[in-house]
């Protein structure tokens, strides 16, 4: 923005054009950028004045397009798409008009990656029925980040300005649906790759309706949100629209939802449906989501059923004869191929090797003094003595797990729920009061929680240093600091304030409406803020925080997903900085022992870890609780112990590659889709590879941890794209 006005750079000048004022001239000299852009000739027209400008035919001499392609596809990088065969053009070239190339604009190629290159191949010969004959739908399913997005923009740019036959437009009008809260987030991706000139999008909110759109021939793109495009139905219903792109469409799983007859009911018939998420999960669904992106290509549901469904399932049971599991095998193989022609996935692989490197560290922090008298206090408790005889039912332990869980983030929080138990009501005989019985003598007579000091807590002392190491060596970088408690995140709140640490906030209170411009804010070059305290149940999925290069966990969740989604909201697509993420978990106490089931998957009995579980219904055995119940005083690393590893202590070269972690997809469609390794939670074999030193071991490399070891009893450490120059 210049002066209150867009200006966009359409090449760069030669050194001796501007010197000679010869670029001054109308017509511009011989400018340095390819000569194929119409608009870098004039150089002061409005370049856009005579983009995509509807072409009627009596402004053309022989009645064509000038059948030049728009772009030259001989260009160095040039991203040209496939040319019609013969059967298709037998098909839609009834006029026989000239065979032109579509190219992709340059402008646009030079952000891609490879990945989105092939996606937008993918997805043109999909629409324009090169693909299935006669079929134009699409499901893009790449992971998240990869770009989906901008693979769609670059389609609708493309088919609105280009086509095969005559270089005639393809669209005119593209329709996207998707999610409330991603309503924006498209018309900031539409900004951010093709400013505002190119393609008018109108996004639908409540100020903007969509009779609005109707009523203006100058938007080309419709955004609108599922709920709303219910509500206005019948007026989508009178617009002729060219392609429909569902964002998130896993949603349309479920053929008897509304949303998913009323988008069928539209006369668009080529049309695109994106998600995060596999499709062949759940062989139901699946059918539902090819059916809705061409409908009719695997019959009606119930000869789907009967030909592929049953035969598949029955493969899959135990009990299945050999012949079941051959025929079962041989549908899945044909669904797959048939389908496959028209389903693009990939993982967080593609990108990685483009990513800067990601550092991860599990640090293990020594308790404090009171933490450590405290914790053995609550473990003498007549509640947890009644727990490990199997007395009780199942909700003391919790009571006690989530106590711990608490003093081991800082013991004001201990205390405040002591307090906070005495004065209530609900105070419960036989449970908490057993807990907190005598706990309040341990703190000191005067205690006052709201002056809470950083020493009380291990890992709050170790924080302190880390965000001033990050401060001092990174000046111009910032931290996103993680909790699963919103009464910690006060804690490390009040924190900052005594450093005079700026600092954003994104929790479970925040509205809806305001998150995003919260995150816009801290991903901002300009932003002040330092540190993003973040609620992982707030801010696990979708949020991009790629302002931040430093993540903390400050505690951990029973289900390492929580995790898993909370550390790739930095190390994705845009993000310029080597990514640091500490783990950090209070040595020999029941933080390790959570991060031990993290990590291998099962539970401490054997049992294979359910992810979807939250704490409250994870069962533990008597045998289980024991284990979680005992304070480890001596040892720098009972994760460490466990993992019998040969070295002193000082192993700090990584091991031999990575031993094959086992495919354990649930997928019916046999194992095509990796969930990428990068989403998957570690396993302990994994972890052994990690370099991994005792606190006081000497020279350790790495500067941060180099300045925070003096309250750290271990480190595991594990380097990402090490080789990436950024
Ligand atoms: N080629 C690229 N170069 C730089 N940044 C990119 C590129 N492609 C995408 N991005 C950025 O990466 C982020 C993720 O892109 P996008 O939101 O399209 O991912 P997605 O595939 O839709 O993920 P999700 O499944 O989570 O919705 C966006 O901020 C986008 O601007
Ligand atoms: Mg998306």
């Amino acid at each position: 923005m210049i002066g209150g006005k867009e200006v966009e750079v359409m090449g760069i000048i030669s050194p001796d054009d501007f010197n000679s004022g010869r670029c001054f001239q109308l017509g511009g000299g011989s400018l340095a950028i390819s000569s194929s852009s119409q608009a870098a000739k004039k150089c002061f027209s409005n370049p856009f004045k005579s983009v995509c400008k509807p072409s009627s035919k009596e402004n053309r001499p022989n009645g064509f397009q000038d059948c030049k392609p728009r772009h030259d596809p001989h260009a160095q990088n040039s991203l040209v798409m496939s040319r019609p065969d013969n059967n298709h053009q037998w098909m839609f070239n009834k006029s026989c008009s000239p065979i032109v190339d579509v190219v992709i604009d340059p402008y646009l190629v030079y952000h891609l990656r490879p990945h989105q290159k092939e996606g937008i191949l993918f997805l043109y010969e999909c629409v324009m029925g090169m693909r299935v004959n006669g079929r134009c739908g699409a499901i893009l399913a790449d992971e998240m980040g990869l770009g989906k997005t901008l693979q769609c923009i670059s389609l609708i740019w493309t088919l609105q300005c280009q086509g095969p036959y005559g270089g005639k437009p393809v669209i005119k009008k593209t329709l996207i649906v998707t999610p409330g809260s991603l309503v924006n987030n498209w018309r900031k991706e539409f900004q951010k790759w093709l400013g505002s000139e190119r393609i008018k999008v109108f996004p639908v909110d409540q100020d903007h309706k969509v009779e609005e759109f109707i009523k203006s021939p100058f938007y080309s793109v419709l955004i609108i949100s599922y709920e709303m495009l219910l509500r206005s139905l019948d007026q989508i219903k009178n617009v002729k629209f060219d392609l429909l792109i569902c964002d998130e469409g896993h949603r349309l799983k479920n053929s008897a939802i509304k949303t998913t007859t009323a988008l069928i009911s539209l006369s668009c018939e080529k049309r695109i449906i994106l998600t995060g998420t596999p499709v062949q999960n759940d062989l139901q669904e699946f059918f539902a989501l090819i059916d809705f992106v061409n409908p009719g290509i695997l019959g009606s549901l119930s000869s789907y059923r009967k030909i592929y469904e049953e035969p598949i399932i029955l493969s899959r049971q135990p009990s299945a004869s050999e012949e079941e599991k051959e025929l079962g095998e041989k549908r899945a193989a044909e669904l797959t191929c048939l389908t496959g022609l028209f389903i693009l996935r990939r993982t967080q692989e593609v990108i990685n090797k483009y990513l800067p490197p990601k550092i991860e560290n599990v640090v293990f922090c020594r308790p404090g003094a009171l933490q450590i008298e405290l914790y053995r206090k609550l473990l003498n408790s007549q509640a947890v003595r009644f727990c490990l005889q199997g007395l009780l039912g199942n909700s003391p332990h919790l009571i006690c797990i989530g106590a711990l869980k608490k003093l081991c983030n800082h013991p004001c929080l201990l205390f405040n729920s002591i307090k906070g138990k005495e004065c209530s009501s609900t105070w419960d005989e036989n449970e908490e009061r057993s807990l907190y019985e005598g706990l309040v003598n341990v703190f000191p007579a005067d205690y006052n929680p709201l002056m809470f000091t950083e020493e009380e807590s291990g890992k709050l002392q170790v924080l302190l240093k880390l965000l001033a190491v990050i401060r001092e060596l990174r000046p111009t970088e910032k931290v996103v600091l993680v909790s699963n408690y919103t009464q910690t995140l006060n804690i490390l709140q009040e924190v900052c304030r005594r450093h005079g640490y700026a600092f954003t906030r994104l929790d479970g209170q925040t509205p809806v409406s305001q998150r995003q411009q919260i995150v816009d804010g801290f991903n901002s070059k300009y932003s002040s803020d330092f540190i993003f305290l973040l609620s992982s149940k707030a801010g696990g999925v979708g949020l991009n925080l790629i302002g931040g290069s430093h993540l903390i966990l400050y505690d951990i969740d029973w289900n390492p997903a929580t995790d898993i989604q909370a550390m790739s909201r930095l190390w994705r697509d845009g993000q310029k900085h080597p990514v640091h993420i500490y783990r950090l978990l209070t040595t020999g106490t029941i933080e390790e022992k959570i991060y031990q089931r993290q990590i291998s998957k099962q539970d401490l009995s054997g049992a294979v870890v359910d992810l979807t579980k939250t704490s409250e219904h994870i069962q533990f055995s008597v045998e289980e609780l024991k284990n979680l119940f005992t304070l480890h005083e001596s040892s720098h690393c009972v994760t460490h112990d466990l993992l019998d590893c040969e070295c002193t202590g000082d192993k700090d070269h990584t091991g031999d590659s990575l031993e094959k972690v086992p495919i354990s997809r649930n997928c019916q469609l046999g194992p095509h889709h990796q969930k990428s390794s990068s989403l998957k939670p570690l396993s302990m074999s994994q972890l052994k590879q990690w370099k991994h030193f005792s606190g006081d071991h000497l020279n350790l490399t790495d500067p941060f941890l180099e300045r925070i070891r003096e309250n750290v009893s271990f480190f595991f450490q594990n380097i990402t794209n090490q080789s990436t120059v950024i």
